[in-house]
């Protein structure tokens, strides 16, 4: 146990229990899910950023590597009103500064009402809360991280599924592994590329579907994968999750904004506006698409916003979620996506076959 102090962008600093040691900084985001900690402390999209758990205890029932999201943690720091020894073990080993004993529902109910801010941790035996400030003072803005890509992509060309009935290039803009074992459960053989996969090594791959990823950061930070789904588009499927919904609809004029504080939990209500149906969704986002362009249809919405939740473009086989329809964590009401992202690949085999 050591000295703790969060300092917020609103002007507070509060005093918290220091479980793992270390000063960091970071936009402080907020889960209100109450299971699958492991999975959102090595989900990439957390890259950058400070997550607070509502749920008052995390660390219940361990931490098992199979339920991780990628090979690493990637919040810069984590704050819970209470964690577990295991998850302290595993942050420590990570070099991830965690605080505790704080009131981490108050912390995200003075999120959703001042907005997403900035916020500095310091974590040690005689810290300041003078150290915490120092390290608000360097905090950057999400979209000022030009280069967040770079640090969660895959550096190498990796092949899941091989052999697969159809190729799927998946970007990985920090990819969640649930998504690669979604889509190799429904026999795909997904092809893992960089962030930065430039249309000339796309091609080398001949992908029956490109896919981008989720990811960190601002979308716009992504304009490789933007100009990917430009040059591809009606030639080969598109789907994205997420970031990959953002980055896609920046790519066919559409274009992107920040939320106020975003969306974040494992019961966010979505409605088709064709069948009706409400689905509950995994969503960890702090950008949306404002306008989708003229290419994409918005085809379901957010139940408590009505911001844009699915886009399509039938004719041009493009289909994306803003939510995470391979769960982990989170309820599984969406897991069909990735049946309908493959069979847009049947479906434009049978078109080429027709003419
Ligand atoms: N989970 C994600 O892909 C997040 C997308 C993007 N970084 C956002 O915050 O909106």
């Amino acid at each position: 146990m050591s000295d703790a102090y969060l300092a917020l962008e609103d002007g507070r600093v509060i005093e918290a229990r220091g479980r793992a040691p270390g000063r960091t900084r970071g936009e402080l985001v907020f889960t209100t899910a109450y299971t699958g900690y492991e999975e959102s402390l090595t989900d990439p999209s957390y890259e950058e950023q400070v997550l607070t758990f509502s749920y008052p205890l995390i660390g219940n029932y361990g931490v098992r590597e199979e339920r991780f999201e990628s090979d690493r943690v990637h919040p810069r720091a984590a704050i819970a009103h209470e964690f577990t020894e295991d998850v302290v073990e595993w942050l420590e080993s990570e070099n991830v500064p965690a605080i505790d004993h704080i009131d981490s529902r108050d912390l995200v109910t003075s999120i959703r009402e001042e907005g997403a801010m900035k916020c500095g941790i310091a974590v040690g035996d005689d810290v300041t809360p003078e150290d915490a400030k120092a390290e608000l003072e360097q905090c950057k803005g999400m979209s000022e991280h030009v280069d967040i890509g770079k640090r969660v992509t895959t550096v190498e060309h990796t092949t899941y599924g091989e052999g697969g009935d159809v190729d799927v290039a998946l970007i990985d803009c920090g990819a969640k592994m649930s998504i690669v074992e979604s889509l190799v459960e429904r026999d795909a053989a997904v092809h893992v590329l960089s962030y930065d996969t430039t249309p000339a090594e796309l091609a080398d791959v001949d992908p029956d579907l490109l896919f981008i990823s989720n990811g960190p950061g601002d979308p716009a930070n992504f304009e490789a994968a933007e100009t990917l789904v430009e040059e591809y588009v009606g030639e080969v499927p598109i789907a994205g999750i997420c970031l990959g919904q953002q980055v896609v609809a920046r790519a066919l004029g559409g274009t992107t904004e920040k939320m106020n504080f975003g969306h974040r939990g494992v019961n966010q209500p979505v409605r088709d506006l064709e069948s009706g149906q409400v689905v509950m969704t995994t969503q960890n986002h702090g950008y949306t698409v404002g306008e989708p362009g003229d290419e994409l249809h918005v085809k379901q919405v957010n139940v408590n916003d009505g911001t844009a939740e699915g886009l399509a473009n039938e004719e041009l086989d493009v289909i994306t979620r803003q939510y995470h329809p391979e769960a982990h964590p989170g309820p599984h009401d969406s897991l069909g996506f990735f049946d309908e992202v493959l069979a847009m690949t049947d479906a434009s085999h049978h078109v080429v076959a027709d003419d």
